[in-house]
């Protein structure tokens, strides 16, 4: 059986998952610092909202929500139209409403260390807002100090957020060289693993992701190139980086590949067409 997948419309990103995330999936973004995790979510939430009029929620743990708008804006990203209409919000979790910017805030998290409060206030925000997509930025602040907890906070707000029908991203934060992904309670937990890197080879940088889980998803094998440019991440999905002892270089994927995901994605913007036009009949 096919699944309806939710298309994040970030270049590359849904051929390497074969069309995109499987509704409902909660999918970790795990990488270590500055590998691009902050703009994935984002770009993943403006993009519903742009291209499918779909409403999202920022959980923010890392940043005061002033930076996140800001971040936002640094790719273009006009998130205050849709904050003003109703379609965006950021659930604050970082300020625990301390400072004047932060009164404002509507969903606001007063202890962070307290997992019902967060999702009562999440359940809130989805419901009020309709929303489809959900990103937690990061995840992992959630449980630094009590990783044995690890694996039921995540799972308790993964039964609200796909209970209520959304599709997550919840950024998880490892450190630079470290090999897991945001330790096992959590690797098991989670529907989909998606893990960005920066690595050092003769002295350059590169960029690259790998998908290392998707539930109810076909998925591509191999690490790809990634860039982080002025309009966002880019995923050289048709492109392999081909990483050796001594050196990495970038290879062109073998075409039937590149054709297969280049279909897959046409398929499943098809079928969610076909499933919205049999929607509109029925009514
Ligand atoms: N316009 C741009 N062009 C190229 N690179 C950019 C641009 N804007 C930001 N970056 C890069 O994006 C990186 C930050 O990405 P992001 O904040 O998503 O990282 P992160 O993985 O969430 O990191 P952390 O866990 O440390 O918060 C920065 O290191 C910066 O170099």
């Amino acid at each position: 059986m096919k699944v309806p997948r939710v298309r994040t419309y970030i270049p590359g990103f849904d051929e390497i998952l074969y069309g995109g995330i499987p509704e409902r999936n909660i999918v970790l973004i795990s990488g270590g610092p500055g590998t691009g995790k902050s703009i994935l979510g984002k770009q993943f939430l403006y993009n519903g909202l742009v291209k499918k009029d779909e409403p999202g929620i920022f959980v923010a743990l890392e940043e005061h929500p002033v930076s996140v708008i800001r971040s936002f804006k640094h790719f273009g990203w006009d998130i205050t139209k849709y904050e003003k209409e109703g379609k965006f919000t950021i659930v604050d979790a970082f300020t625990a409403g301390i400072g004047s910017t932060a009164q404002k805030e509507k969903y606001v998290v007063k202890d962070v260390d307290n997992v019902g409060e967060l999702s009562g206030v999440l359940r809130d925000a989805i419901r009020n807002l309709n929303a489809k997509r959900v990103v937690i930025d990061s995840v992992s602040t959630l449980y630094l100090s009590k990783p044995a907890m690890a694996r039921s906070i995540v799972m308790q707000l993964k039964r609200v957020i796909a209970g209520l029908g959304c599709t997550a991203m919840f950024i998880s934060q490892v450190s630079a060289g470290e090999r897991g992904f945001g330790g096992p309670g959590v690797e098991h937990a989670v529907d989909g693993i998606v893990r960005l890197d920066l690595d050092e080879y003769e002295g350059q940088l590169y960029r690259s992701v790998i998908v290392w889980k998707m539930r109810d998803s076909k998925i591509s094998m191999v690490r790809h190139p990634m860039d982080i440019t002025d309009e966002g991440i880019v995923i050289q999905w048709d492109k392999y980086l081909r990483i050796t002892n001594v050196k990495a270089e970038i290879q062109p994927l073998p075409q039937k590949e590149i054709e297969e995901m280049r279909k897959a994605v046409e398929e499943s913007e098809e079928e969610k067409e076909a499933v919205q036009e049999a929607e509109i009949e029925e009514e």
